[in-house]
């Protein structure tokens, strides 16, 4: 049973999470929308506010607005930079101040009830001043504006001017007159590190950073040592979170070959997924990359260039990991005696064998534990978690929930391409960040469906994590959309989403795809593939200074590093994607607000050209507003204001990010 209504209805409080079967989350810096449903019987005026309690126990409270005239829904933006656990609470009131003032406005020019209306006026100010708890300058306040509604020698529409006044106003919003009032319970909302919601990913396979390919068709892989050579051009570009895949020892027992054959040769260094051989699981570190020393300075050097180091989690188990051996009962064994490898349907994994969660469930999770708190303990602070989706939910919530709160800065991606459920879920129980179904939504209108789902409706758990590919994912508007592709596909996933993601080669737009597959022909994940990034930015064939830019823009603009404040705006043609962030001066640091429109072409083959629609008001400017605008990536300005033409020629430039520069009233 739910409890009574109080005496002014409160409902469907945000931000919740599954009718607050979880606690919602944001990451500081974040600014949260909070909201409430009230309203009372009747006609008379109400109010709501928020009272928020930091993670330091500082209480403030926050005026509420009504989100939409007659909507009866009430709401703020609140910027929350404490990291720890807010509570928060909301309050509804009869506003008796306001439904006075209110019916005042309308009798006293028609003289209606003059006299009762200043005489109710004049009781209700007085019961105000008297108010236990009310602030000595408040009720000079409220006794000076009594003693003036009731003053004759002033005329009734002075007296009324007075009550209307913006400082009675302003008192009166924030310690309401109330005789009616309702709170609801306490409601909880966890800040995590900034990182949790905002940062540039760059996934790269160590091995390949400094490999060399012998005479004799053998390779020296490459090392730590040598993939850290890498770092200064990954942190130039602007990223903050480097990505490795698995840096175990990998399995020989069905390695796979070049290009997901089942057959490896003996140069075939096989898929770093692969993990467990006689070297150790893990916990090991793959012999080839270094020892534990090199992977220590490695990180190390990340950190000078302030970038934080991703490690992948993927629990699974080469049929050579010590675990095949040690606790045969963590994995299903069929009645011949063998054990069934992995699938992710209708992906087939002949090298790996999947961990059974219901074998052991205790051992099996002791042991996870252990492994995250080692390599924990050896720096890292970042995981990104292969394949959630095929392990128990409960599992992650418990070891999130343990790992978190004994290291509350551990953030966990989790590579969850599921059933949205599923997905969904597993951002619920904990999973700081999410993979998402980004990659797939190339059109305008799948675009702006799924971008309004992901900033609003699951944006008070889930934290998308914008990845344009990754070695398992070169979908076909990659493959066939040349150059313009992937300039559009970067620019939309750096403007979108807060976090945002590559896979190295990317930059280099490797766009050849092996037959059949919707991965890269040569895949890494099979081989090394060293790469001349010197030559191809020589050459110009690279994309370094476009990327370079979008992360220069992250950084400068505040705006971008929001999730909820993404608008979509309208145009006359389909391939036409135009959306807005807006951060308000009163969230920015520098007081100064920052909005930018991206328009962009999402059709990589044809120009664009005609006229987008701009909603004024979600920019924060008035109707009839014209204003400068500044291209950020070409510099060309304009002056743009509701309706404006547009043409994007994707072999120039795709998309335009529109920097919005003042406004004048037109
Ligand atoms: O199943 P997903 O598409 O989400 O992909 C993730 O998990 C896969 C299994 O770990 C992983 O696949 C790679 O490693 C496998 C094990 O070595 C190998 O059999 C696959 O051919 C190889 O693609 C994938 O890379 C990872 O992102």
């Amino acid at each position: 049973m739910s409890p009574a209504l109080g005496r002014i209805p409160l409902l469907d409080p945000a931000p919740a999470v599954a009718h607050n079967r979880w606690r919602p989350r944001a990451f500081s810096g974040e600014v949260v929308p909070f909201a409430i449903t009230a309203f009372r019987e009747g006609h008379d005026r109400i109010g709501a506010h928020l009272i928020l309690i930091s993670p330091l126990g500082d209480e403030t409270t926050h005026v509420l607005a009504e989100l939409d005239p007659g909507s009866d829904r009430w709401g703020t933006r609140i910027r929350l930079d404490t990291e720890g656990e807010w509570a928060f609470h909301f309050r509804g009131f009869s506003d008796d101040y306001a439904t006075w003032l209110h019916n005042a406005q309308i009798k006293i020019p028609a003289r209606v009830d003059v006299d009762v209306m200043l005489a109710l006026g004049q009781q209700i100010v007085t019961r105000g001043a008297k108010e236990q708890g009310r602030p000595a300058v408040e009720k000079r306040l409220l006794t000076t504006l009594a003693t003036a509604l009731g003053n004759r020698s002033l005329t009734p529409e002075k007296r009324l001017e007075v009550a209307s006044g913006e400082r009675v106003r302003a008192v009166l919003a924030l310690r309401p007159i109330a005789e009616l009032s309702s709170v609801t319970g306490d409601f909880h909302l966890l800040v995590e590190r900034e990182r949790a919601g905002v940062g540039s990913w760059y996934e790269f396979f160590p091995r390949s950073e400094g490999a060399v390919r012998r005479a004799d068709g053998s390779w020296r892989s490459g090392t730590f040592a040598t993939a850290a050579r890498r770092l200064p051009a990954i942190s130039n570009m602007g990223f903050d979170v480097v990505y490795l895949p698995p840096i175990h020892p990998i399995g020989r027992s069905f390695r796979k070959g070049p290009n997901n054959t089942l057959t490896a040769g003996p140069h075939d260094p096989g898929s770093p997924w692969a993990i467990g051989a006689a070297e150790g699981g893990h916990d090991a570190i793959h012999p080839d990359l270094g020892t534990v020393a090199d992977f220590t300075a490695f990180c190390a050097v990340a950190a000078t260039h302030n970038m934080e180091v991703a490690l992948d989690l993927a629990l699974q188990a080469s049929p050579d990991h010590p675990w095949v051996l040690e606790h045969p009962e963590w994995f299903t064994t069929l009645p011949d005696g063998s054990i069934a490898h992995a699938e992710n349907p209708p992906k087939k994994y002949q090298d790996i064998y999947p961990i059974n969660f219901d074998n052991d469930p205790e051992g099996i999770y002791a042991e996870v534990l252990g492994i995250v708190r080692l390599w924990i303990s050896r720096g890292i602070h970042i995981f990104r978690v292969d394949n959630p989706h095929t392990k128990p939910v409960h599992f992650w919530e418990r070891l999130i929930g343990e790992v978190t709160s004994e290291h509350p800065g551990v953030i966990f991606l989790a590579e969850a391409f599921t059933r949205p459920a599923l997905l969904r879920t597993l951002a619920q129980v904990g999973f700081q960040q999410s993979y998402t179904y980004f990659t797939w939504r190339n059109t305008r209108e799948d675009l702006a469906e799924f971008l309004t789902s992901v900033t609003t409706e699951t944006a008070d758990y889930l934290r998308p994590n914008f990845f344009v590919n990754t070695p398992d994912i070169l979908t076909e508007y990659l493959q066939f959309g040349g150059r313009p592709a992937y300039k559009i596909r970067a620019a939309l996933a750096a403007t979108t989403a807060p976090t945002w993601g590559m896979y190295s080669g990317y930059e280099l737009i490797e766009n050849v795809a092996r037959p059949g597959a919707e991965e890269n022909l040569d895949s890494e994940k099979y081989e090394y593939r060293p790469r001349d990034y010197a030559a191809a930015e020589r050459e110009g064939r690279s994309l370094v200074p476009y990327i370079t830019r979008l992360n220069d823009l992250r950084r400068t603009h505040p705006a971008l590093r929001q999730l909820r404040n993404l608008t979509l705006h309208s145009s006359d043609d389909d391939s036409i994607l135009v959306y807005s962030k807006h951060l308000a001066a009163e969230h920015a640091d520098s007081g100064q607000s920052d909005t930018l429109i991206v328009v962009v072409n999402v059709d990589p083959h044809n120009i664009a050209e005609t006229v987008v629609h701009l909603n004024l008001t979600a920019l924060g400017l008035a109707p009839g507003s014209s204003f400068p605008v500044t291209d950020l990536l070409t510099d060309a300005t304009w002056m743009w204001s509701e309706h404006n033409y547009v043409r994007l020629d994707p072999e120039v430039e795709p998309v335009h990010i529109l920097r919005l520069d003042g406004a004048s009233r037109g």
